[in-house]
């Protein structure tokens, strides 16, 4: 085995991964609460992957009740190194045509009210989200989907949505005019918190629909989503193995694995012990060095 492991979200449409050996369904708990499921743990050629379907097997969790901070934090109790997060998106841009795939490079977090932070009062964080994913799982996934059969674009812009109603025609309009071309409901605040959790993460997006800024274009739905979907299922899991089977088997540290380093600013003296505890596992590289 290399030293990779490898957490995987899979979005609607992907509940289950066939490519995993030795693969096991376990419940993994968490002081945040219940993740969405079960963790699907086994390998991939030399890595270890922990794979979770986001909205639960059988799609039971709507996007606004998502306890994102479980799912990171028992990814992170689950060992893994990094995050590849995949997920349907409407297609705000012309050069994104349903059935293109595209990583995600910035994100814009239109969400309201979701717990967004692990940290709080008594151990203040703030780390930086200029640079919101790692380039490096970005890169090696848009080359996985294209070794797949898949057609891959490089850097979109994520539009994070709250829904679960899809976007009126002039909220649509109005996000591509804040320069979004991706739209999807479940990309924040999971990206920041992998990234407080110092989980490098990338976002494989998968083009179901174009939303709905287009005049004499059909709004979207859910069945044009699903049915996109399952026409590009095929390549996302194809992708996902030759993601993993095509990483180094060394695996080069990331400036992301100290995200925390210079991020608190809370005095130690003021440390609130409950929340320390809940900790153990997304800052247990500053509480427990060693
Ligand atoms: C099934 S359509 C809307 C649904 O699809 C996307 O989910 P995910 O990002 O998990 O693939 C979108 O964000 C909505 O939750
Ligand atoms: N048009 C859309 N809006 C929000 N989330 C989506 N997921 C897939 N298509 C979407």
């Amino acid at each position: 085995m290399s030293d990779w492991t490898i957490g995987i979200i899979g979005g609607s449409g992907l509940y289950a991964m066939d490519a995993l050996e030795d693969a096991q369904w376990i419940k993994v708990n968490s002081p945040w609460g219940e993740p969405s499921d079960e963790i699907l743990c086994g390998t991939i050629g030399h890595v270890r992957v922990r794979f979770l379907p986001r909205h639960g097997r059988g799609h039971r969790i709507l996007p606004s009740s998502l306890n994102a901070r479980a799912n990171i934090d028992a990814l992170k109790r689950a060992g893994c190194t990094d995050i590849l997060a995949i997920s349907a998106v409407g297609s705000l841009s012309e050069e994104l045509p349903p059935g293109r795939f595209v990583t995600v490079d910035q994100f814009i977090d239109n969400t309201k009210g979701r717990p967004s932070t692990f940290f709080g009062d008594g151990f203040v964080a703030h780390v930086s989200m200029a640079e919101p994913v790692c380039t490096r799982l970005s890169k090696h996934a848009a080359k996985a989907v294209a070794a797949a059969g898949g057609e891959c674009s490089e850097g979109a812009t994520y539009l994070a949505m709250e829904g679960p109603q899809f976007s009126s025609r002039a909220e649509s309009k109005l996000y591509r005019h804040w320069g979004a071309e991706v739209v999807g409901m479940t990309g924040m605040p999971e990206a920041k918190l992998a990234r407080e959790a110092e989980l490098p993460y990338a976002l494989l997006a998968m083009v179901t629909d174009w939303d709905s800024w287009r005049d004499n274009e059909a709004s979207v739905d859910v069945a044009e989503v699903i049915a996109q979907m399952n026409k590009n299922a095929a390549i996302a899991r194809k992708a996902v193995e030759v993601f993993c089977k095509g990483l180094p088997k060394k695996r080069n540290p990331s400036p992301i694995d100290h995200a925390l380093t210079d991020a608190v600013i809370t005095a130690p003296e003021h440390h609130d012990k409950e929340l320390l505890t809940k900790l153990d596992a997304v800052a247990g590289r500053l509480l427990h060095p060693g």
